[in-house]
């Protein structure tokens, strides 16, 4: 088991963000804007969701990991802290999912009664 967190993988995106894209992967995708990230984000989204109904757990950690690099790539290019993040999930552990799910305006989620 690892003791690296998001946290530390925000402070390397943080880095290598401001590094050349002859070197930087992140580079790139910053140098490219939000929307494309936005975007990536949503391939590896979508690889992850295939991963977990018809692959092995090897793929579903590896397209898992893809995902979260692209959600931290995303969150550093709308300068949003992923402690922001941590902060909104901590806040919704004093309620139950359900609770939660109740306390959003109907337009939040949409009207909708489904699961
Ligand atoms: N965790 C990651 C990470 N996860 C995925 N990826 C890259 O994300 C891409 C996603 O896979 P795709 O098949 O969609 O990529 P692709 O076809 O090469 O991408 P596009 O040409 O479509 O943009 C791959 O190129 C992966 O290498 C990552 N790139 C970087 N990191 C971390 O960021 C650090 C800094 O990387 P650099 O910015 O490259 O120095 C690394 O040391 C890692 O810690």
């Amino acid at each position: 088991m690892t003791n690296f967190t998001l946290s530390d993988l925000e402070s390397i995106v943080a880095t290598r963000a401001a590094a050349s894209r002859d070197e930087s992967y992140t580079a790139r995708l910053k140098e490219k804007g939000v929307a494309h990230v936005a975007k990536k984000l949503g391939e590896e989204s979508v690889e992850t969701i295939i991963a977990l109904v018809s692959e092995d757990e090897e793929r579903v950690i590896s397209e898992s990991a893809d995902m979260l690099y692209h959600l931290l790539v995303a969150l550093h290019l709308k300068n949003i802290p992923v402690a922001s993040v941590l902060t909104e999930l901590a806040r919704r552990t004093s309620m139950t999912g359900l609770a939660e799910k109740a306390s959003r305006t109907p337009q939040a989620s949409g009207g909708r009664q489904e699961d």
